[in-house]
């Protein structure tokens, strides 16, 4: 690597240690490229899906699923929050390893910010290095955002997920703000550990963007588990108390006040530009303060690119894994990948069991104007899914959004043991124009989760009338 007047000359200087970032580091780097490598925390070499996202989570989801009714809830779940921080230091080791230790890649830790449009300072504990590079890719993620709800942020009560899953003292009663991914994933996680859970989400439904009668399904397991979910909540205020917190809601005209261990905020989280000096490099950002991009992931300024969650939409590690396609198309390649280029992504909630939706919702495949044929079962009666049975999750139910005209699969809401498995097969079919007719009477072994398509889509519980021209 070149210094120059105490600056560091990178050609790629990369800004954040996310996932689409830390893949195009690694590709550039064994090209021979010099590659810089920002990160502001040790704590989040690899970014926030190994260290406190994805992995930890379903780590949690896997421990909590193991918990036998005669273990003491307390030390289950702490030694479970040890096992996963034993997990996550060996991904964090892993990842910052595979970068720093290759020859042309160097990883800074400290925190960038923009000086100018090639030049960045990076800070930490008083000391400043200053790095400028050809192409600079912003990776810098996303951070909760807790509702400005009074005595919300102030409470010594409130957690974010981050700070929740590194607690190792299982509250005994959780209050969850917000029914999304995160708010259903740690109700149902800590549901299982033995903590009382309360599920406040400020819309009439939680869920909102998902399948009606999946939303509801789902809501029906967890309701069975335990946890109570108030719909149409307002919370309005949170007060420490000697003991923990108060929080103060509204629902259905009145005003209630529930006690509580611990409060998790899950209402969302926005794109982490909060000073990171975009102005000074000419980097404009959205009205949500998400970098703003095109669909090459250009920013602004042509040898920025920005990737992941940082420039809005759907926050998923995979998505930002494909941004990384598309940048390294523009850096090596003929610069045509785009994100309009995908098509039938699946997404996964990871409550237990896994509620896996891909495509168009039925609701949607209407309004899109298609007739709709609708092939749904309750995961309990698939005679042709024993494996349903052999592992006791017998919860939930499939359902296939197809084109009655065409027989394309439109969409599907999969939420039964393996979804997050079966979707991907249902997500390349869509891909692949394979039809509903071909994923039934495919040949599938047994016992598996995948064989019940062989009877799922074979039972058509209603069609739309043909639409009749002229009227
Ligand atoms: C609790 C939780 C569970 C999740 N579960 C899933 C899941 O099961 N499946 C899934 O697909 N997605 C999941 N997600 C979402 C997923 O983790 C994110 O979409 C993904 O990690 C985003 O990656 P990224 O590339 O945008 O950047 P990130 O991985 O967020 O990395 C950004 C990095 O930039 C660093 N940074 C920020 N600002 C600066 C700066 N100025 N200077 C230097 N460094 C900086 C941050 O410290 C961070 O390490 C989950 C998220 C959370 C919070
Ligand atoms: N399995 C996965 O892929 C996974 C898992 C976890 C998180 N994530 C991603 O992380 C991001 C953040 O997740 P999240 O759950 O925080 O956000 P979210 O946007 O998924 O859900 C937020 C929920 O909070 C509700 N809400 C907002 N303000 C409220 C208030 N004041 N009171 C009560 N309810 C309120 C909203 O109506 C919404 O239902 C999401 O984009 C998600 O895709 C993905």
């Amino acid at each position: 690597m070149d210094t120059t007047n105490d600056t560091l000359q990178a050609d790629l200087l990369v800004i954040g240690f996310g996932k689409g970032g830390k893949a195009v580091a690694k590709t550039m780097g064994r090209l021979g490229k010099r590659v810089v490598l920002v990160e502001q925390s040790q704590r989040m070499y690899g970014g926030t899906c190994p260290n406190v996202g994805c992995v930890p989570t379903k780590a949690l989801v896997h421990h909590a699923g193991q918990r036998r009714e005669s273990d003491s809830a307390q030390e289950w779940y702490a030694r479970s929050v040890k096992e996963v921080q034993t997990l996550t230091a060996l991904f964090r080791r892993g990842n910052y390893e595979a970068l720093n230790n290759a020859e042309t890649s160097t990883v800074l830790t400290g925190r960038a910010t923009f000086l100018d449009p090639h030049t960045v300072s990076v800070d930490a504990g008083g000391e400043r290095l200053l790095v400028s590079a050809a192409t600079i890719l912003i990776n810098t993620g996303a951070e909760t955002v807790i509702p400005d709800t009074p005595g919300l942020r102030e409470s010594k009560h409130t957690l974010t997920s981050t700070a929740l899953i590194e607690t190792t003292t299982l509250p005994e009663r959780l209050a969850i703000v917000g029914g999304g991914y995160i708010g259903i994933e740690f109700a149902s996680i800590y549901r299982q550990f033995g903590a009382h859970v309360t599920l406040f989400e400020a819309s009439g439904r939680i869920l909102s963007r998902e399948d009606d009668e999946a939303a509801a399904v789902a809501e029906a397991i967890l309701t069975g588990d335990g946890i109570e979910i108030i719909k149409g909540a307002h919370v309005s205020e949170v007060r420490d108390t000697a003991h923990g917190a108060s929080v103060i809601y509204e629902a259905g005209g009145r005003r209630y006040t529930l006690d509580v261990d611990a409060i998790l905020a899950a209402t969302g989280r926005a794109p982490a530009t909060r000073d990171l000096g975009l102005e000074a490099a000419g980097v404009r950002t959205t009205a949500h303060g998400a970098v703003e991009v095109d669909e090459y992931l250009r920013t602004s300024q042509p040898h920025i690119y920005a990737l992941g969650d940082v420039r809005g939409g759907p926050q998923h590690t995979y998505l930002s894994l494909d941004d990384s396609r598309v940048v390294l198309d523009q850096l090596l390649g003929q610069g045509r990948r785009s994100v309009s280029d995908r098509v039938a992504v699946p997404r996964t909630l990871f409550m237990t069991p896994p509620l896996a939706t891909v495509g168009l919702t039925e609701k949607e495949a209407r309004a899109a104007g298609y007739r709709v044929k609708i092939a749904s079962e309750p995961v309990a009666e698939i005679v042709a899914m024993p494996r349903a049975y052999i592992v006791e999750e017998t919860r939930g139910f499939m359902k296939f959004v197809i084109d009655a005209d065409t027989d394309k699969i439109l969409g599907a809401v999969l939420l039964s043991v393996d979804a997050q498995e079966l979707i991907n097969t249902v997500a390349l079919a869509i891909r692949h124009d394979i039809t509903a007719s071909e994923l039934r009477d495919a040949v599938y072994n047994h016992p598996t989760s995948t064989e019940a398509f062989n009877e799922v889509l074979a039972t058509i519980v209603r069609v739309d009338a043909p639409q009749t021209a002229g009227v």
